[in-house]
């Protein structure tokens, strides 16, 4: 593992209900960088997410996080995951579970004010989870997420149903978080959120078509947009 990787997948083979969903897959993640995830539904980023980790299992390959083996229980506290099913108490309200977490995490508890101004849920701090809209829920997984504050954050598809403005707010926090050196693994199936990356793995089937920058994918495909850049690797692949 190289000093600046964070996160180094190699040969990463999965099977899930008796068929391959992640096909030797290998990649790095730069520490202090957002990393985006990019494909269409089903190709396998939130398989690849858990094996980052450390909850999936996997038939062949490794993958490294923070030097250790993805999984490995000094890893708990150093890495916040915030999956596409919030995994947080409805019953509770988003001050309550965050108060929760932060003890189960073992944070300082003036980690919950952090959070909730993080993510802009100031307004909604004493209201019940379960009377939340869609997009203030995923905004209490990603809060949850960055309690402690972790090394590695992945988070999967944060910014689902979120309007322009709180997704523009989302991707400053994200940027700004990687300035002070934590690094992201960002799931999206929308193409526009690509351009917002430092670096992209373009996914497709279960494989990586792409593991670069923006900037240098659009070179490489001489096209003017990432998704037609995306287009244009797979009509390569497929002419291979
Ligand atoms: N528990 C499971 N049992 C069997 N197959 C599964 C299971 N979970 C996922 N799969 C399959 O594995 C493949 C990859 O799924 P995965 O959730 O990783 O895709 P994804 O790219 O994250 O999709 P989306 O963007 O829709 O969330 C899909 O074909 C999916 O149907």
């Amino acid at each position: 593992m190289t000093s600046s990787a964070a996160v180094e997948v190699n040969g990463l083979r999965v099977h899930r209900g008796g068929r391959l969903v992640l096909r030797d897959v290998s990649c790095t993640l730069p520490q202090g960088v957002v990393t985006g995830l990019l494909g269409p539904s089903g190709c396998g980023k939130t398989t690849l997410m858990r094996a980052v980790v450390g909850v999936q299992i996997v038939s062949a390959g490794s993958v490294a996080v923070l030097g250790s083996p993805a999984g490995s229980p000094g890893l708990r506290n150093r890495i916040g995951y915030a999956t596409q099913n919030p995994a947080v108490y409805a019953d509770l309200t988003v001050a309550e579970n965050l108060r929760y977490f932060c003890s189960v995490l073992r944070a300082s508890r003036s980690d919950v004010q952090r959070v909730i101004d993080e993510v802009g849920l100031g307004g909604h701090a004493d209201q019940l989870v379960s009377s939340l809209s869609g997009g203030e829920l995923s905004r209490t997984s990603l809060a949850v997420a960055l309690l402690g504050k972790p090394e590695l954050l992945v988070l999967d598809e944060p910014t689902v149903g979120l309007d322009p403005l709180l997704r523009d707010e989302l991707w400053t926090l994200f940027r700004t978080l990687a300035s002070r050196g934590v690094t992201l693994l960002v799931s999206s199936h929308v193409m526009d959120e690509a351009a917002r990356c430092e670096r992209l793995l373009l996914m497709r089937d279960g494989s990586l078509l792409a593991d670069d920058t923006p900037g240098a994918l659009l070179v490489q495909t001489s096209t003017g947009d990432l998704e037609q850049a995306f287009l244009s690797l797979v009509r390569a692949k497929e002419a291979a």
